[in-house]
């Protein structure tokens, strides 16, 4: 849906403008809805009334229908607030939403000011103001429009959201402004927040893998297809923990002498008899307590002959004994479905009881260069060619994250050579990963073809580097087309691929981890897109590579992981905090 916003400071005519907007553009045919940040406590109920009394009683939502309106209320009660794409979300489909207030997000708006508000205007701040509406005449380098000239900003809007066509120039052909900054928003471009991609992958893949049985020793690694419940308990009998001697119950403080019965216990071989009450027996670890022993002294701490042991007291009731069942009980579930195996967790299954696993069959992912100007690594270049550098990289980046890399080769910019090259790849792959031709380019088929073939979600995404990321399906099989600059390449897979292949894969969508430490350089960031530099910690600080040149694939050598930079606008200085995310978060 299209959406565009009012924002402003308080007093500044935010809603007026959006009460003049929603009156203007819907009398000229378009359905619009609106979304409305409010105060905390906001209430539309009343104390007594019905619907109120059930909302207090517990209610999870509370729905208000008569033959002329519907009102539904949900309570977070205590949960987080959804964020506006979860509300957006809600709504039926209409040919705009107007949004007052959500000053963060990064949809365009237009700034209501007025003087009597006495604030400063905040489009010079903020990147995602495209224009402002208000009562006085403003210095800025956007168009500023009277407050109340509704007709002119609904022209203006309905033409940045693109319900209507851009006004064509009545004189010579002039070219627009240059703009330094490759992420300005073309009118009625919508960008998609990361977040809000993310969140679509997430919701939208399922496994695509088929299921086998394993051996054990095999499983490393690969995906658990069902919960595995203990067959047995670990441990299964109640047993000791060290070498010494057994008896029942507590000794108090002071020297204590038991006798010792013929015999003893030991791992595999336990005793078979009753220990008698006062009597003590020689146990070794992990032998099974015989009946009548619940408690062990340890044997350096006893004089010990042939009939009698003697130690000081007191000992614990219990002590140096693990009960049966104390790490894994029958019938637990030990490790979940959609668990990716480690060594610990063959040691976990076999001690409940399993020789084989069933798991996930691995995942195929091919990876496609696309570019007529590629050449293999190592062989020669002519001129304007260069080496095909994204193809390793990601080769090997899907073999670190535990996936069956398939190497697909180089395509020529044909729409002929790609087709028959992604046909051939959906028989033999359960992925594809292209690289180049994702943007819209005259040699951009990979997304051209997936439009074709009517099955491609092109997404314009705020983010530096990887914004033109194309996802499509062809013969059934997700192809994720990623932009063709190697850094904007690798950011796409480590952020959007990664956690999607995990999905795939059969295991749960990945967030990797980060740790949020003190910046060894300043910057100042726009709002409106999410940013990831190349970065490093040294001296406990994380520095950044010189540029932030998108083919720069020296810098992601340099690099040992990203530094994120959040969708809002951010001036940062040496010393303050910002996110890192090494390598190995996502597995690399
Ligand atoms: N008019 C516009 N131009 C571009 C836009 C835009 O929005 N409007 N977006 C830019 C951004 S941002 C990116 S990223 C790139 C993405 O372009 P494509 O995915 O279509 O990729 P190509 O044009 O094919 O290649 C871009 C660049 O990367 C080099 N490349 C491609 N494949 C490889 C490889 N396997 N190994 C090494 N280098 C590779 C290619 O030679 C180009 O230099 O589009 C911008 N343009
Ligand atoms: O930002 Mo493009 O996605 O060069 O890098």
């Amino acid at each position: 849906m299209k959406v565009f916003g009012v924002t402003g400071w308080k007093n500044a005519g935010k809603t007026g403008l959006m009460e003049r907007l929603v009156a203007e553009i819907t009398k000229r045919g378009f359905s619009v809805s609106t979304v409305k940040h409010a105060h905390h406590a906001f209430d539309v109920d009343h104390e007594g009334r019905d619907s109120y009394r059930h909302r207090v009683a517990g209610a999870h939502e509370v729905m208000l229908a008569s033959g002329v309106r519907i009102a539904q209320m949900s309570e977070l009660r205590g949960s987080a607030e959804p964020p506006l794409s979860d509300l957006l979300a809600r709504l039926k489909p209409v040919d705009l939403v107007l949004i007052e207030g959500y000053k963060r997000e990064p949809h365009p708006k237009i700034e209501a000011f007025r003087e009597v508000a006495g604030h400063d205007l905040m489009a010079p701040q903020d990147g995602t103001i495209a224009a402002v509406a208000a009562d006085i005449a403003l210095e800025v380098d956007l168009p500023v429009f009277d407050l109340d000239d509704t007709a002119r900003i609904t022209e203006f809007v309905l033409r940045q959201v693109g319900l209507i066509a851009e006004a064509q120039p009545t004189s010579n052909l002039k070219p627009p402004p240059l703009k330094n900054d490759c992420f300005a928003l073309p009118p009625g471009v919508n960008w998609t927040p990361v977040d809000e991609a993310l969140e679509a992958l997430r919701t939208r893949l399922t496994t695509v893998v088929g299921r086998e049985t394993v051996p054990l020793e095999l499983a490393c690694g690969r995906v658990l297809a069902a919960d595995l419940v203990a067959k047995r308990s670990n441990p299964p009998l109640p047993n000791t923990a060290v070498d010494g001697y057994g008896f029942a119950g507590a000794v108090p403080e002071g020297e204590a002498v038991f006798p010792l019965i013929a015999g003893r216990s030991a791992a595999g071989v336990p005793y078979q008899g009753r220990v008698p009450d006062g009597h003590a027996i020689r146990v070794l670890t992990g032998a099974a307590l015989p009946d009548g022993v619940d408690t062990v002294v340890l044997e350096e701490d006893c004089a010990i002959s042939e009939t009698q042991i003697a130690f000081n007291g007191p000992v614990k009731h219990k002590s140096n004994t693990r009960k049966a069942g104390e790490d894994v009980a029958e019938g637990d579930i030990a490790l979940s479905k959609g668990r990716v195996l480690t060594p610990a967790d063959l040691a976990l299954a076999a001690a409940v009881g399993f020789g084989e696993l069933p798991v996930f069959l691995p995942l195929r992912v091919g990876v496609l260069s696309t570019g007529d100007e590629l050449v293999e690594p190592g062989q020669e270049a002519g001129v304007g060619q260069i080496f095909d550098a994204n193809r390793p990289m990601l080769l090997s980046a899907i073999a670190r994250f535990g996936y069956k890399a398939v190497d697909l080769g180089r395509v020529a910019d044909s729409r002929v050579a790609l087709t028959d090259q992604l046909k051939n790849a959906a028989a033999k792959v359960d992925v594809i990963l292209t690289s180049g031709g994702a943007s819209a380019g005259d040699e951009d088929h990979v997304s051209a073809l997936l439009r074709e073939s009517g099955a491609l979600a092109e997404w314009r995404i705020a983010l530096k580097p990887g914004r033109p990321l194309a996802l499509g399906i062809w013969d059934g099989v997700p192809v994720f087309g990623l932009p063709g600059n190697p850094v904007a390449a690798f950011v796409c897979t480590l952020i959007f691929a990664r956690p999607a292949l995990s999905v795939l894969a059969g295991s749960d969508w990945r967030v990797p981890d980060y740790f949020d430490v003190p910046a060894a350089f300043s910057k100042r960031k726009k709002p409106g897109r999410r940013e990831y530099l190349r970065a490093r910690m040294r001296g406990g600080r994380v520095e950044v590579f010189k540029s932030e040149g998108s083919g720069r694939v020296s810098g992601l050598s340099w690099a040992e992981g990203l530094v994120e930079l959040g969708d809002e606008g951010r001036e940062i200085s040496e010393g303050d905090l910002v996110r890192f995310y090494p390598y190995g978060s996502f597995g690399l």
